[in-house]
């Protein structure tokens, strides 16, 4: 990063992960060591040490969250502020703590493996460029969508997967998050796009991976199992 730039990024973990199961919300289960979270947060210092670091975490769980770093003695610095009903609640949480000249990265929590490469791609793209950019992925299975009298195949040619971290100029995504939810803002490109705020692609990772289900827990410890020994 360079000197006088100002990145941020604001790590959504304010999810309960009801597709895991049980009670503990994902981003505190232990991957490799250590909750997932601690690994996100790890990803963007190791990118750049000064980067602002704002972590979203669901209502109440501070005080889990703060249990969990004196435990694992995890002292990168971070800012904390509480989610909402939604993804997009967080976000617009999250946001209220960036100033306009900022340029900022929105990254789930969940996703852990992000690289120090992608990270900076976004974030120099987004100031470069002064426009929203996102990582997408080839869509390698056939795809159909859903019709009143059944389904039909869809071109998988003509769709990508989105990751994140998403990033953007802070002053045009504050401006977009000023609006009510629509369950279409899944991400953070939808609430932008709507705001006529241009979006670029960029290529993404298959390593980095949204751990969602039970088995992508198990994955993601077979996974860092396997960059231990590479
Ligand atoms: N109200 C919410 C919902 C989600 N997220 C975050 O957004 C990221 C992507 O969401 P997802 O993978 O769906 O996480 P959960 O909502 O926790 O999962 P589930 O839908 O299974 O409950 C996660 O890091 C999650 O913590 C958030 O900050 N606030
Ligand atoms: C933001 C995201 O990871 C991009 O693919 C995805 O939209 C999150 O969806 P979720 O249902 O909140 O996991």
């Amino acid at each position: 990063m360079i000197p006088e730039r100002k990145y941020s990024a604001i790590i959504v973990a304010g999810g309960k992960g009801y597709r895991v199961g049980g009670e503990l919300p994902k981003q505190f289960i232990s991957i490799g060591g250590k909750p997932m979270l601690m690994h996100t947060i790890q990803a963007f210092y190791d990118y750049d040490y000064r980067v602002r670091i704002i972590v979203v975490l669901p209502e109440g769980y501070k005080p889990l969250w703060q249990q969990l770093c004196d435990e694992y003695r995890f002292a990168i610095n971070h800012t904390i502020v509480y989610g909402g009903e939604t993804r997009f609640h967080s976000v617009k949480n999250g946001l209220s703590l960036i100033s306009d000249e900022e340029t900022v990265c929105i990254h789930d929590a969940a996703r852990p493996f992000v690289t120090s490469g992608l990270i900076g791609r976004c974030f120099d793209i987004a100031f470069n460029d002064n426009c929203g950019v996102i990582p997408v992925i080839d869509e390698v299975n056939s795809v159909r969508r859903l019709t009143e009298k059944g389904s039909e195949i869809a071109n998988r040619e003509e769709l990508k997967i989105v990751q994140t971290p998403q990033a953007f100029p802070a002053e045009q995504l504050k401006a977009a998050y000023n609006t009510h939810y629509l369950p279409v803002f899944t991400d953070d490109a939808s609430v932008a796009e709507i705001s006529g705020i241009k979006i670029i692609l960029t290529e993404g990772e298959e390593s980095n991976i949204k751990v969602t289900t039970a088995f992508d827990i198990e994955l993601a410890e077979f996974y860092l199992k396997y960059l231990s020994k590479r």
